[in-house]
């Protein structure tokens, strides 16, 4: 059947809200096997890469993922933890702790988290959600700055779940929260408790996940929100221009991508003369192959071979709590108008009056 059966509509049951919590994926190990799955998925989507597909279907399957899965799983292995890959865990702990601070505020909303590619699926998230009497979703992309190749991706995830269902529940969606105050403060209590701990370094330099340039050309806002970012936190921590730099990482191809890219800066960095450095990945809500690989493994060892001579990576918001209050403030803004406090919910009298109310017009037909 095109559209899936729903369960036989009742009347008169509280409307119930449902946050979904929706990160990149990342393969269910960190073998060949499980990163080739998990890399066809993900690369195999126009979103992601813009090429025409009978041009670049046959370099993914021809190619890159007969090259690539061994490559990355070894890198998988080394930022790979008992509980599973960094990504899914942090995302997980973030719905998990979201859900707290949304219940202590008084909040009735089910917290549930998924993938965009690989597993938990955004499919499978979204059934649970409405099997739970979620009949109004927020959908939240773990993306504070907007790029068609990754938010409008989770849309087209989202709106191909909504083709298969019959009853639709009411959806709203995140799109960006590059400015929100509440993630600047985060981001900028995360860099001063890592400064309290540690010392501070001589530089600071933001390192946010690249695009293929073209994308910029082509009206893709990511850019321009990274650098707003940028630039709030920079005023947020009382840093001048001199002492704090912005670049991208990950290029992925042979596309000219974002530039500066990180490792030249990381190199150039070195070479000015700065000796203690520190890099903090703002874009990336929850540590991840990107980050604590790319940046905390190799990124060290570029800056310490041009001849720096301390390298700290800041990590990233995981489970700060001052990130899990600016979740809240997210969500909370986002379902303003919805009913998810207690003295929200229907009271059993105003049931009763919906169920008469229902017979009334049953009896009327
Ligand atoms: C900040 C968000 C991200 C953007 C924008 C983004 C764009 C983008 N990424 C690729 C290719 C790859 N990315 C990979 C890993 C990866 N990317 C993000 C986030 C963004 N990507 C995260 C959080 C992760 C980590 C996943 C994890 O499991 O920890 C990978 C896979 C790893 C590897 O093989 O190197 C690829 C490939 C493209 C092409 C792109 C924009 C066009
Ligand atoms: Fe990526
Ligand atoms: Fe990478």
């Amino acid at each position: 059947m095109r559209y899936a059966t729903e369960p036989a509509h009742r009347h008169g049951h509280a409307p119930r809200v449902g946050v979904l919590l929706v990160n990149l994926g990342t393969p269910d190990a960190p073998q060949t096997d499980a990163v080739r799955r998990y890399l066809a998925e993900f690369l195999s989507d126009p979103r992601v890469v813009e090429i025409p597909r009978a041009i670049w279907l046959p370099i993914l399957h021809g190619i890159i993922l007969r090259v690539r899965p061994a490559k990355s799983a070894a890198k998988y292995a080394s930022v790979w933890t008992q509980e599973g890959s960094p990504l899914a865990v942090w995302t997980r702990k973030q719905a998990t702790l979201l859900q707290g601070y949304l219940g202590e505020r008084g909040e009735q909303v089910v917290v549930s988290w998924a993938m965009r590619y690989g597993q938990p699926s955004m499919a499978a998230a979204l059934d649970q959600l409405k099997a739970q009497g979620c009949d109004r979703i927020l959908v939240l992309p773990m993306y504070p700055q907007y790029s068609g190749t990754t938010t409008a991706s989770v849309w087209d995830g989202l709106s191909a779940w909504c083709a298969t269902q019959r009853n639709l529940p009411e959806i709203r969606f995140v799109r960006q929260h590059h400015d929100e105050p509440a993630y600047i403060d985060a981001l900028a209590e995360r860099v001063q408790d890592f400064w309290q701990r540690e010392g501070r370094g001589d530089h600071l330099l933001l390192s946010f996940h690249g695009v293929p340039e073209r994308t910029l050309h082509l009206g893709d806002p990511y850019h321009c929100q990274c650098l707003k970012t940028g630039r709030l936190l920079r005023e947020r921590l009382g840093l001048t221009a001199d002492q704090m730099s912005l670049s991208f990482q990950s290029r992925f191809g042979k596309a000219k991508w974002l530039e500066p890219y990180t490792e030249a800066t990381l190199k150039a960095l070195a070479k000015r003369g700065i000796k203690h450095l520190q890099v903090f990945c703002p874009g990336f809500p929850a540590d991840c192959l990107e980050t604590l690989e790319e940046i905390a493994i190799e990124g060290r060892h570029d800056f310490l071979q041009a001849g720096g001579q301390r390298y700290e990576h800041i990590p990233c918001l995981n489970d700060h709590p001052a990130w899990i209050r600016a979740l809240v403030d997210i969500v909370q803004r986002h379902t303003a108008g919805w009913p998810t406090t207690r003295e929200d919910q229907p009271r059993p009298a105003d049931l009763e009056s919906q169920r008469l109310r229902a017979l009334a017009l049953g009896a009327q037909a």
